[in-house]
């Protein structure tokens, strides 16, 4: 197997409508995400809360694991695993960071897919209906050259599916 290294990715919901930050720095710089980052010595579930504290000041309450994109880079050595989660319950008030600014609600149908990742406008709709989906994206040069995209019965389904 390639190795790996893992992130974690929260998207907030109320309402039909999902926050999403403008990325300042590093990976993804320039683009519309949610909010995380790299898991560093904790579980999936505190780098969740941790990232979402840290870029954009909301404290989750709930978290629901909806699915895992595996990306791939041509050329690039370490396979990217992007453990995804919603947030509907959560305290606190949002807040831009010098990660994630500015941030701000999207209604689910003006998410403004061309300036986000490519392979984004694939598997968000599942996401955004809350199913379980597993993601295989390899990348070469910034252009999708494959992007298998399932749904799933449970989240068991994902792991398997992603021979994770
Ligand atoms: C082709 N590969 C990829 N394509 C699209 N999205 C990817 C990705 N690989 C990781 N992601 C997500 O992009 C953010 C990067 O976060 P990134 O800034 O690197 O992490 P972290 O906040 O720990 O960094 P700092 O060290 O604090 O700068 C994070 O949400 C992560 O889930």
């Amino acid at each position: 197997m390639r190795p790996q290294k893992l992130f974690t990715l929260i998207f907030v919901k109320k309402n039909k409508e999902i926050l999403l930050g403008h990325k300042t720095r590093g990976l993804g710089k320039g683009l519309w995400n949610g909010f995380g980052g790299k898991v560093e010595n904790e579980t999936l579930l505190n780098c969740a809360k941790r990232e979402l504290y840290e870029e954009c000041s909301l404290l989750a309450e709930n978290l629901n694991h909806l699915g895992v994109v595996k990306y791939e880079v041509v050329d690039e050595d370490v396979d990217h695993i992007v453990h995804v989660f919603t947030c509907t319950k959560y305290t606190g008030t949002e807040q831009r960071s010098e990660e994630m600014d500015p941030i701000r609600w999207f209604n689910f149908k003006d998410v403004p897919y061309e300036k986000m990742w490519p392979c984004a406008k694939k598997w968000w709709p599942y996401m955004l209906s809350d199913k379980y989906f597993s993601v295989h994206c390899i990348y070469n040069d910034g252009n999708i050259i494959s992007n298998n995209v399932l749904g799933h019965g449970s989240i068991n389904h994902v792991f398997s599916e992603l021979s994770l």
